[in-house]
């Protein structure tokens, strides 16, 4: 197969292709963080109502641009620092509530029709509540905004992952934590923050641990580290799916013919169908790929391997699943069955029970783009 092949033909016939078209289409999103996709104006009101005094701006538009712009750094690590105010304002029964009703309100107006949205219990208990609690009100307010979003016309279904930090050592408590809620909304587990210097077998505990429990987990690899960090999460580790996992291009060779040759962890990979839970724009931000149009998506994309398209951080990345399918359109020029695909794909790597995924892909997701397809 030639790389230079495209993926599908361009859009012909069909709805044309554009940002409130995409927004019609029935997305689906495996990778989000719930303190990455604050509203701008929740972060100044919940900074307000709770005393905290250290955000950067005081405006909605001018603190949007802030995070946008110190998200911009070039380094995962930097990057990171921004989530000290988001998480900030996230320590009380309302404030967790409130972020995550509204993140289930703005995805559903977005048009994604399933998500899982993760985030790290043990960094929200400054103010004393303890991490049952702390994943309660925030499931409640998945709950919520699923309904608000029902009322508005919109469905939508999130799932929620319970991240462990992977420089601290609480993760086989946060494993034992997303088992104890498995029947409550939580769908899996994951490993995320710096990555450099953390190796994934540093929790190989709380991975065994959730195999044992017949568990679904996914793991933060190959995004500011390389192919010795996936290595681990597959091999060692046993993961689901990987987080990013955006480096095993470094493990295909593609030679001046335009032929691709795989080593034999991305051979691997690709021959599990191991969804890479890819987020384009985080991605250019920390430095992970140079520029949308170098990222390795359209080449796994041609390889066929099991890309998803994700938003990572909507307030830091100031995206939604609609841009950034929208911005994989402008620079690789996919048409609406690639997005289907992209959609499928993700719809088919998600935690939930095998009946419940076939059920969103057979009655919303194939309908949704039949209609865009013409
Ligand atoms: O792209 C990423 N790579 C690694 N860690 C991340 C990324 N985005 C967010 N977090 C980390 O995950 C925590 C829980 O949601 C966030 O607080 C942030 O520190
Ligand atoms: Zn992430």
């Amino acid at each position: 197969m030639s790389t230079a092949d495209p993926v599908s033909p361009s859009n012909s016939g069909a709805t044309p292709l554009d940002l409130p078209s995409i927004t019609t289409a029935p997305k689906a999103l495996l990778h989000d963080h719930l303190d990455g996709g604050l509203r701008p104006r929740t972060v100044l009101e919940l900074a307000g109502e709770c005393g905290y005094d250290d955000l950067p701006e005081t405006d909605a538009d001018a603190l949007a641009q802030w995070f946008r712009n110190a998200a911009d750094s070039g380094s995962l690590e930097r990057y990171l620092e921004t989530f000290a105010h988001t998480v900030a304002v996230m320590q009380t029964p309302e404030g967790l509530f409130r972020v995550a009703r509204e993140c289930a309100e703005d995805l559903a107006a977005d048009g994604v029709v399933y998500a899982e949205v993760r985030f790290a219990p043990e960094q929200h208990l400054e103010r004393g509540l303890t991490l049952d609690q702390v994943v309660e009100h925030v499931l409640e307010g998945f709950r919520a905004g699923e309904s608000a979003a029902r009322v508005a016309g919109k469905r939508i279904r999130i799932g929620c992952l319970l991240t462990a930090m992977r420089h601290a050592a609480r993760s086989r408590e946060i494993a034992e934590l997303a088992v104890r809620f498995r029947d409550r909304g939580v769908v899996g587990f994951d490993i995320a923050g710096a990555e450099a210097g953390f190796p994934p077998s540093r929790h190989l505990d709380a991975f065994e641990y959730m195999r044992a429990a017949n568990a679904h987990f996914t793991i933060h690899a190959g995004e500011a580290f390389g192919l010795p960090s996936i290595q681990e999460a597959v091999a060692f580790c046993g993961t689901d799916r990987l987080g990013h996992g955006v480096r095993i291009v470094d493990d295909i060779a593609v030679g001046s013919d335009g032929e691709p040759t795989l080593g034999l962890l991305a051979a691997y990979v690709r021959d599990k169908r191991m969804p890479l839970e890819l987020c384009p724009s985080s991605n250019v931000q920390t430095g992970a790929v140079d520029s949308l149009e170098k990222h390795p998506f359209d080449l796994l994309a041609r390889l066929r391997f099991r890309v998803t398209v994700n938003t990572d951080n909507r307030l830091m990345s100031d995206t939604t699943m609609s841009r950034e399918m929208y911005k994989l359109v402008q620079t690789f020029g996919y048409g609406w069955s690639d997005l289907e695909r992209f959609t499928i794909n993700a719809m088919k790597s998600a935690f939930i029970p095998f009946d419940e995924r076939l059920e969103l892909i057979d009655d919303v997701v194939k309908p949704g783009y039949a209609v865009l397809l013409g």
